[in-house]
């Protein structure tokens, strides 16, 4: 049986004693929690199938989660191997993976309620337990029939979870009476969490009611003023403003603001039946701001448990650590990419058939998520420098890995396709090895085409919405950047990071502006994504651009300075130690 190895992981990377209640703020705890939890995803065949299980040994010696300064990557070793010895964890050594608990109702049809929440959560890397409130029988043609479960097993249930399991986040859907109401928010003050998802679920997309009106005083007064953020669609949220209609985006924010004054501190009406809308917009209010969530409104059938589905995105991102309008966006970015894969697929011979949220699974699952991090030393490669130094573009991005570049961006103007796609196969095999991202400058066919890690596009190429659309919401996507308006829109579009200059003059991009250490500064303080200086970096000046000191420079680009040279490996190892210095 395979069994894994994972290091012993350092102080300063884990909270001593794990098993105490509440989440650690620490991005290293976060980021090891989630590859601990990745882990038993790969190697537990995932936990849709109960058998076979496959043992996680997380105690010293049985471990091996590799770090290094500033880039870190699980490398999993699956190991055939009979003999399992039996799991001795120390307090000192687990982790905490990031937990939701949804409180639904079962659908037989597995496209909405708990079974939603559970792919949904699964999907997002996150564990999921469940407190049942109502079995339905539903399909894609309907609702049959629903059997609610008596409201003392509701609140046996809930104290099983609560009191043992400690789930960071609390995501409710179907509850179908006012006394199941009563209970959850009893159990919720006894045994407090981080977040408090509320998807006030009323009326099944197929018309069939889950929960009365005579739930919405208790709604109104108990359960809206604990939540974190309220989702109501259209119905939802006109029958908790007592049936005024909602047929605008400007409806939305009417309704997102009267109900924000209910008590929930944030509220996301949700836009999936806005009639006559291109887009599927959903307005955010968090009591001072609106946004607006906006993306290709998808032309399918399939959208049978896209709120439920939504709602366990944002607790699952919430479970992880975000804020919540970050959690919204990934949130958002998700259903959509969700919808699009699902589009065509044929489940039941009914109007509305569900989503499949497990789109990941059938891409690769050993990818890691974008750590701002990897953005430390960035090599751009350039094919004319290549040539001119005889070298192949694979020996190129070997020899800046080897030299300590954190991530690689193949920028190959002058390539034919079918040569670019080659090397980026070639480039992704190395790259992975080593655990250092792969992102393919423009060419967003070619990033497909490779499963390269992601891409960086300019202001000219296409947007970066689009491009998430694109490459779903787990690729990295950068953007270039000269302006905060560009940072926020970049933001909006659901990028990762933003690359921003040319800080100094440059000759490896034609008729590009200079924007000098002020500009990129200016465009820094503005960022909510991390930032990446490009355009003239290297040795004599990378001290100035990092000695700017705002937080959310991460790093710096460079091109020449690698690849315009004799050894590539030698340059790259010589920056990194100026590097490295001068963030000190
Ligand atoms: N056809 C679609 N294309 C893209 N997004 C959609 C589509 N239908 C719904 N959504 C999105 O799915 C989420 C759930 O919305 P909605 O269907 O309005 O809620 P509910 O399922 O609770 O009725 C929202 O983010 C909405 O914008
Ligand atoms: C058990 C249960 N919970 C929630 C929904 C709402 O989902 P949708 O609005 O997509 O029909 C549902 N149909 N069934
Ligand atoms: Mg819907």
């Amino acid at each position: 049986m395979p069994k894994i190895k994972i290091r012993k992981m350092k102080s300063h990377e884990i909270r001593p004693n794990t098993r105490t209640r509440g989440l650690s703020t620490s991005k290293s705890f976060f980021r090891l929690s989630r590859m601990a939890y990745f882990c038993t995803q790969v190697l537990s065949t995932s936990f849709f199938t109960p058998k076979p299980q496959i043992p996680v040994l997380l105690n010293p010696g049985v471990a091996c989660i590799k770090s290094f300064h500033q880039y870190r990557f699980l490398h999993i070793k699956a190991m055939q191997d009979d003999k399992v010895s039996t799991p001795t964890p120390s307090d000192e050594c687990m982790v905490r993976v990031p937990h939701v608990l949804t409180v639904a109702g079962s659908d037989s049809g597995a496209g909405a309620g708990i079974q939603a929440d559970l792919k949904a959560c699964a999907a997002r890397g996150v564990y999921c337990s469940t407190v049942i409130t109502a079995v339905t029988a539903q399909n894609t043609v309907g609702v049959q029939g629903v059997n609610i479960v008596p409201e003392d097993f509701v609140a046996e249930q809930l104290r099983s979870v609560l009191s043992d399991m400690h789930p960071d986040v609390v995501k409710t859907g179907m509850l179908p009476s006012i006394g199941i109401v009563k209970t959850l928010c009893q159990s919720l003050k006894e045994f407090p969490v981080q977040a408090l998802v509320v998807d006030p679920v009323m009326v099944s997309t197929s018309g069939h009611t889950l929960a009365g009106p005579s739930i919405l005083d208790s709604f109104r007064e108990e359960l809206l003023p604990m939540a974190d953020i309220v989702t109501p669609n259209l119905k939802e949220a006109s029958a908790l403003l007592g049936g005024v209609p909602l047929e605008t985006i400007a409806d939305m924010r009417y309704a997102a603001k009267a109900i924000h004054d209910i008590g929930p501190r944030n509220v996301l009406v949700k836009g999936g039946d806005l009639p006559a809308s291109v887009d599927a917009v959903d307005v955010f209010y968090d009591g001072k701001d609106f946004y607006e969530f906006r993306s290709s409104r998808i032309m399918t059938p399939n959208t049978h448990g896209t709120g439920c589905t939504l709602a366990s995105s944002v607790a699952a991102e919430l479970a992880k650590g975000s804020q919540m309008l970050s959690a919204v966006k990934v949130a958002k970015h998700y259903i959509e990419a969700a919808l699009s894969y699902s589009k065509n697929i044929a489940i039941g011979g009914g109007r509305q058939g569900p989503v499949d949220h497990l789109l990941k699974l059938k891409s690769n699952v050993q990818r890691r998520s974008f750590d701002p991090c990897d953005l430390f030393l960035y090599a751009v490669t350039d094919s004319r420098m290549n040539k001119r130094w005889g070298r192949s573009i694979v020996d190129a991005v070997k020899a800046a890995i080897e030299g300590g570049a954190t991530i690689i961006q193949l920028r190959e103007k002058e390539v034919e396709t079918s040569d670019f796609l080659e090397a980026a196969k070639a480039c992704l095999k190395i790259c992975r090895v080593h655990g250092v991202p792969l992102l393919i400058n423009d060419r967003i066919d070619v990033a497909l085409a490779s499963d390269a890690d992601g891409v960086h596009i300019g202001q000219s190429d296409m947007p970066a919405h689009v491009a998430r659309a694109l490459l779903g919401p787990d690729k990295i996507i950068g953007v270039s950047c000269k302006t905060p308006e560009h940072a926020l829109q970049a933001w909006i579009d659901g990028a990762d990071y933003i690359g921003s200059g040319g800080v100094y003059p440059t000759n490896t991009k034609e008729n590009n502006k200079t924007i000098g250490l002020d500009g990129l500064k200016t465009v820094c303080l503005s960022s909510k994504l991390p930032v990446v200086a490009i355009g003239g970096i290297g040795i004599s000046n990378v001290q100035a651009v990092m000695g700017l000191g705002v937080p959310n420079l991460k790093g710096v680009a460079v091109v020449s300075a690698l690849f315009d040279r004799e050894c590539v490996l030698t340059e790259t190892r010589k920056l990194l130690e100026v590097l490295k210095e001068s963030t000190k």
